[in-house]
């Protein structure tokens, strides 16, 4: 489809405020180096750069060809957008000589308008074609995925990152669908799906969970996550902040025990009792958690489900 003449779908930024707060762009930091690895509609980053001193800069990542076009119509020259995944993070700034930044902001997930347009195939809500990519530009669409992978696979990624236990029953169905017709509809797959589904989660529609799953597969969502929480952190400078908002509880767990290891708090699965003296110097100091308030909630109901999470570098840490 041509972009021009798709009407252009708003997004409702979460945490606005809070998270651009967290960043603490101010007095000396206005003029400090920032990423915001998913610039979505540009929700946050218009708000930093609001807060940024004439010497300040932003460099912004997504991987959405849609997202982008909508970055370049911004001029100022403190910004700049880059097509990609912020697991490239490191490389990025390397290739522009920058050693450290003083905060790097993920909004995780998809946006509004990546949802709300079904031409995207995101939505088991409004049929389209089965897409899923936040890139367009490259990799595999979750039909061409569901068309050659093996049963036991998609049971896995269903499994795994559906976190839904009827897995199993819903891969048997989908290898069994395909084989009369190819899958290439959200509605097909949302059928499907739920004909497997043997019991109702209440107010959840069976085929949430499948998607999520193809979602986060097809994206390489954890992977990346955990690629860009690793550069972000290599890149931070001392006091420099990092701030994600994560969506689900995959994704917040993965930021909660990359920041808790930083940190040395202890972890659940760390199977060696050790002494506090033994433990080396904590890299990352946890600054808050925190959820969009019972209002935002009300006016945003995306919002429900998010958690962001603050850590800052520390001081003393070795670069
Ligand atoms: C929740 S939205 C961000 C909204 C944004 N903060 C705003 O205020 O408009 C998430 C965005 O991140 C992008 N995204 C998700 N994972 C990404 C990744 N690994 N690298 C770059 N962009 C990513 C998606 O394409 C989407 O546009």
């Amino acid at each position: 489809m041509n972009m021009e003449t798709v009407p252009e779908l708003q997004h409702r930024t979460v945490l606005l405020d809070e998270a651009v707060d967290a960043l603490a762009i101010q007095d000396a930091r206005a003029s400090g180096i920032y990423v915001d690895g998913t610039f979505g509609r540009g929700g946050h980053s218009r708000k930093i750069l609001e807060r940024l001193g004439a010497e300040g800069r932003l460099i912004a990542f997504d991987k959405d060809p849609q997202a982008i076009q909508q970055a370049e119509s911004i001029t100022d020259p403190r910004f700049e957008v880059v097509h990609g995944s912020f697991a490239s993070l490191e490389e990025v700034l390397a290739g522009r000589g920058i050693a450290q930044v003083d905060g790097v902001l993920l909004d995780l997930g998809i946006s509004s308008p990546q949802v709300d347009d079904a031409a995207r195939g995101f939505s088991f809500r409004a049929d389209g074609p089965l897409d899923m990519r936040m890139d367009t530009t490259r990799g595999m669409s979750a039909a061409e995925w569901l068309a050659t992978e093996t049963e036991q696979n998609i049971e896995k990624v269903i499994r795994d990152y559906g976190e839904e236990r009827f897995a199993f029953q819903i891969a048997k169905a989908i290898v069994a669908g395909r084989a009369v017709r190819p899958i290439s509809s959200t509605r097909q797959l949302a059928e499907i799906v739920a004909h497997a589904v043997k019991t109702r989660e209440k107010g959840k529609d069976p085929a949430t969970r499948t998607f999520q799953a193809i979602r986060i597969y097809i994206n390489q969502e954890l992977a990346e996550l955990e690629v860009g929480l690793n550069g972000a952190f290599r890149r931070l400078a001392p006091a420099g902040r990092m701030v994600v908002i994560s969506f689900h509880s995959l994704e917040d767990r993965i930021v909660k025990r990359f920041m808790a290891s930083k940190a040395n708090v202890p972890q659940p699965d760390r199977r060696l009792p050790i002494r506090a003296k033994d433990l080396p110097q904590p890299e990352m100091k946890l600054l808050s958690k925190l959820k969009p308030s019972a209002a935002e909630v009300a006016a945003n109901p995306r919002a429900r489900s998010a958690v962001m999470r603050v850590a800052e570098r520390c001081t003393g840490a070795a670069q």
